[in-house]
């Protein structure tokens, strides 16, 4: 007997989607997909006409279907978007250096500008030499903390209000476990937030974050986009990795159980004792931060001394070359100008956001 699409009643349903267990067909799959990420940036009014934003692009599929996706529903329901590519190219040979050719191509594919910044000229380290001298167990403290700065320096280069970036249901399911299982409530408190904005920050958002990673693997696959696939070799934090596991090992028994973390979240109250660090600004390089030198200032200067292993230690302070931050062009980013968010009325698309 052949089974319907649930959706149209017409077509023959050819997927089961991991979201919902509905089966439905090819396109009214892409329909929802794409419908409920439309429904998410309008529901949390993540933009306002005419905004430029940058979309982190490092080629893997969550920000190849993110750079298509933003494109087509920024043509279908006119956002009026400015829209570029902002890569970071952390210096890994045999990782991202394919990758990044990944991202040359999507900038033909989708015609948008590209911006690409590296470590080495940020930081004067790639991330190939931080790994000869720290190892491979602090390695990913290092990428990520330059990544988020050289983003945000990358906003600034482009002169852009906002940065989006791939990050997906399940990665926010596990940041939730992660926290939990650190203890982190600090962190616990704003880890489900789609949208982080701040003194000195780049509006930064999330509009996948009810978006399941396998939906995304899905769209990718079928709509045949061009992303490159393989993990960092550099491995990725075992932590997550373990959380990761977990998470999935969840989602085989009960698929709803990522949203379900999110929403716990969302919904978790934190005592009012439970404060996060008042941000102030890093007074080497200006760039924000809630001590008096930066996470990317310590660290670098750790490096710079060869003394990797010893970075929260007391260090002289004399070694900065990352280049100042230039907060002045970065509040134009805020988004407390008198310009409306983008409100439309929400297609009806029959399933739930999740
Ligand atoms: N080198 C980079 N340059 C620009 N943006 C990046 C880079 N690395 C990560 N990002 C952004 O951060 C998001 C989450 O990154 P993460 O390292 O978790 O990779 P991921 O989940 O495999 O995502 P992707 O499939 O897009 O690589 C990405 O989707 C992308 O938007």
């Amino acid at each position: 007997m052949v089974r319907h699409c649930v959706i149209c009643n017409k077509e023959r349903a050819a997927v089961k989607r991991p979201k919902t267990g509905q089966k439905v067909c090819r396109e009214c799959f892409y329909y929802v997909f794409e419908t409920e990420i439309h429904n998410t940036i309008i529901d949390n009014k993540l933009f306002k006409k005419n905004d430029k934003v940058a979309i982190a692009a490092s080629g893997g599929k969550d920000s190849t279907v993110l750079a298509h996706v933003m494109k087509l529903l920024n043509e279908r329901y006119q956002y009026g978007l400015e829209m570029f590519l902002l890569s970071i190219d952390e210096g890994i040979t045999g990782y991202r250096d394919d990758s990044l050719e990944t991202v040359k191509r999507n900038q033909q594919q989708y015609e948008l500008p590209l911006k690409i910044v590296s470590y080495s000229e940020l930081y004067g380290w790639s991330m190939d030499q931080i790994v000869k001298e720290v190892g491979l167990k602090n390695n990913c403290t290092f990428c990520g903390v330059f990544r988020r700065q050289a983003l945000d320096r990358g906003a600034v280069m482009l002169d852009v209000d906002h940065i989006v970036t791939g990050h997906n249901a399940d990665d926010i399911a596990e940041t939730v476990l992660m926290n939990i299982l650190r203890g982190d409530i600090a962190r616990l408190q704003r880890c489900t937030e789609i949208c982080t904005t701040g003194d000195g920050c780049v509006r930064r958002s999330k509009p996948f974050k009810y978006t399941y990673e396998k939906e995304i693997v899905m769209y990718a696959y079928f709509k045949k986009l061009d992303y490159f696939s393989t993990e960092c070799i550099y491995s990725p934090n075992a932590y997550r990795g373990h959380a990761r596991t977990f998470l999935k090992d969840l989602e085989v028994i009960r698929p709803s159980a990522i949203i379900d973390i999110i929403h716990s979240g969302e919904a978790f109250e934190v005592k009012k004792e439970v404060k996060l660090p008042t941000q102030g600004v890093c007074k080497r390089c200006g760039y924000m931060s809630s001590n008096e030198l930066c996470k990317a200032c310590v660290l670098l200067e750790g490096l710079n001394r060869g003394l990797p292993k010893k970075v929260h230690g007391d260090m002289p302070r004399d070694t900065a070359i990352i280049p100042h931050f230039n907060r002045i062009q970065v509040s134009k980013g805020n988004y407390d100008d008198s310009n409306k968010p983008i409100e439309e009325s929400k297609s009806n698309n029959k399933i739930d956001q999740g």
